[in-house]
């Protein structure tokens, strides 16, 4: 009689990464909306109607209306009136400046024009740091991990998916509103809906990403299980890189911030929908696992206790990757929030082209995520790799410090270097952590991990918003801003990186102590 051999239905290629590839696609559009604000730093941050000229220059209507009206009334001007309700796309500006003492003429054609809401730098940046706001001081990531291990994948993912979506309706429903001078704890109402939103929005992101993660170890344990974590990053910096390229146009096109996060949530609608499809594999999936051990007599492994959280908390090895993940991860995402408005000011890019540049730290991890992660499973040296993504950290945050070379080529250069570190460290830390943690406790790890890199994603944008606008902020003698001074917020982030060369030099001696596996390769020949 044939014998026939019980498999898992992981043991299919075409179904672990069928599976890999929708929890990733849900997973690109939550990395879609946490960064579609970020190239809009500008114009959330400027008064009334900007006005965007053909020429890829920018200005705000009042400055521009107030130009033309001078000159109008000294009788300069003699065909070139303009008036506000002719800030429209096509028409034609002229105005004349006095520059060094001469005066200029100036014609320009109005591309666009957006609304912009008049936002502090403050209030950005406490909207930007808004994301972990109920992870950290609700201890929402640390339950969403305790949710994971106790309820399952299936039930978590949909319900952070969920979250995820309806965060999204309620920052965009703020930011499409206009709220007069309405306060909602103590703060300027759209600010605080938004942040509110936001906040919604970041405990299902959070939440989601410990559950693929979880997914991801489920599947591909043994087996390509970094090349795996590498992709479903890769994917999910495909949402980050097209929110900083298309958000700024998008805006522009429609005239007004809340589109790009109206798109995010249809996106998320869709992430939601396929997520559901993924619960059907997962059941599948266990379905099959059980038959294999029923077929091996072996009995289903112990759940999670919350007495093995001890286990995890009294691992120095997990210590230092949560200490790593804080201190990598705040040089990076907070970073991403304030780099567009950085390009603009600092490397005189113009706002039409400023979000292209940080779009190309994602765009690089694409390619290189992947290709580290496999290196990662193959040869080894995960500690090794994570030493070097934070010297490059460090490098790139001197390099942006510095008062000098101020040329967008620079900042392209920059940005790419970043790009590396960025693919380094994530391909080589998220699938460390299954080597320290056993599996059933892997869901309370990631969260761990999680909430306490969320402390740094709420914090570093709040300290970077104030740090900008009381120490960069270059006012003229009216108090009308005319510039920014980077060097105080990126010495900041260069102290991040510093302090990552320290801990994860620090995880490579503990992993040879340990022998925890770290530089070793995680494919089993
Ligand atoms: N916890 C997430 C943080 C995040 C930021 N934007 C969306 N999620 C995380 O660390 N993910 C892993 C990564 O490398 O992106």
């Amino acid at each position: 009689m044939k014998e026939t051999i019980q498999k898992r239905l992981s043991d299919s290629k075409t179904a672990r990464w069928t599976a890999l590839f929708i929890v990733s696609f849900t997973m690109m559009c939550g990395y879609f909306l946490t960064d579609v604000m970020s190239p809009l730093e500008n114009l959330l941050t400027t008064k009334g109607q900007v006005v965007y000229f053909t020429d890829d220059t920018s200005m705000p209507a009042d400055s521009l209306v107030a130009k033309v009206n001078y000159f109008s009334s000294e009788e300069m001007l003699s065909n070139s009136l303009l008036t506000v309700e002719q800030l429209e796309e096509g028409s034609k500006v002229q105005y004349y400046e006095m520059q060094n003492g001469a005066q200029t003429q100036t014609e320009k054609t109005i591309s666009s024009v957006a609304r912009g809401e008049g936002w502090s730098s403050t209030e950005y940046g406490f909207f930007s740091g808004a994301y972990g706001l109920i992870n950290v001081f609700l201890l929402m990531l640390f339950f969403g991990g305790v949710i994971l291990d106790k309820m399952g994948i299936r039930f978590t993912g949909m319900m952070s998916s969920g979250l995820m979506f309806m965060g999204a309706l309620i920052k965009w429903y703020a930011l499409s509103s206009d709220f007069g001078d309405a306060q909602l704890f103590g703060m300027d109402m759209q600010v605080a809906l938004a942040s509110l939103g936001f906040a919604i929005f970041g405990m299902g992101a959070e939440i989601t990403g410990i559950t693929a993660s979880k997914v991801i170890v489920k599947w591909f344990a043994g087996k390509e299980l970094a090349l795996a974590m590498g992709l479903q990053v890769a994917m999910a910096r495909i949402g980050t890189a097209v929110a900083l390229a298309v958000s700024l146009p998008v805006a522009r096109w429609m005239g007004d911030v809340s589109y790009p996060v109206l798109f995010g949530a249809i996106l998320l609608c869709v992430g939601f929908a396929s997520y559901m499809i993924y619960c059907v594999m997962d059941r599948k999936e266990d379905a099959s696992a059980a038959a294999v051990r029923m077929e091996n007599g072996e009995t289903e492994e112990e759940g999670f206790k919350l007495s093995d959280l001890k286990l995890i908390f009294c691992s120095k090895g997990f210590w230092l990757i949560n200490l790593l993940c804080l201190m990598f991860y705040a040089g990076v995402f907070p970073f991403l929030k304030f780099a567009t408005k950085l390009m603009i000011y600092k490397y005189d890019v113009p706002e039409s082209f400023a979000g292209l540049i940080p779009a190309l730290l994602p765009f690089g991890t694409i390619l290189l995520t992947p290709v580290f992660g496999s290196l990662y499973d193959r040869i080894g040296r995960g500690a090794t790799l994570m030493i070097i993504g934070s010297v490059m950290l460090t490098v790139v945050h001197v390099l942006f410090a510095l008062p000098v070379m101020n040329y967008w080529w620079f900042a392209v250069i920059v940005m790419i270097v970043l790009g590396i570190a960025f693919s380094l460290v994530p391909s080589a830390m998220w699938p460390s952590v299954p080597k320290i943690i056993p599996m059933k406790q892997l869901g309370s790890a990631y969260a761990t991990i999680f909430y306490i890199q969320n402390i740094g994603l709420t914090m570093v944008p709040w300290l970077i918003g104030w740090v900008i606008e009381h120490f960069a902020t270059l006012r003229n003698e009216a108090g009308v801003i005319v510039g920014y001074d980077y060097t105080a917020p990126m010495v900041i982030f260069a102290v991040f990186g510093l302090c990552a060369i320290l801990i994860s030099t620090l995880l490579r001696v503990e992993d040879s102590k340990k022998h925890y596996g770290l530089e070793e390769a995680n494919m089993k020949k």
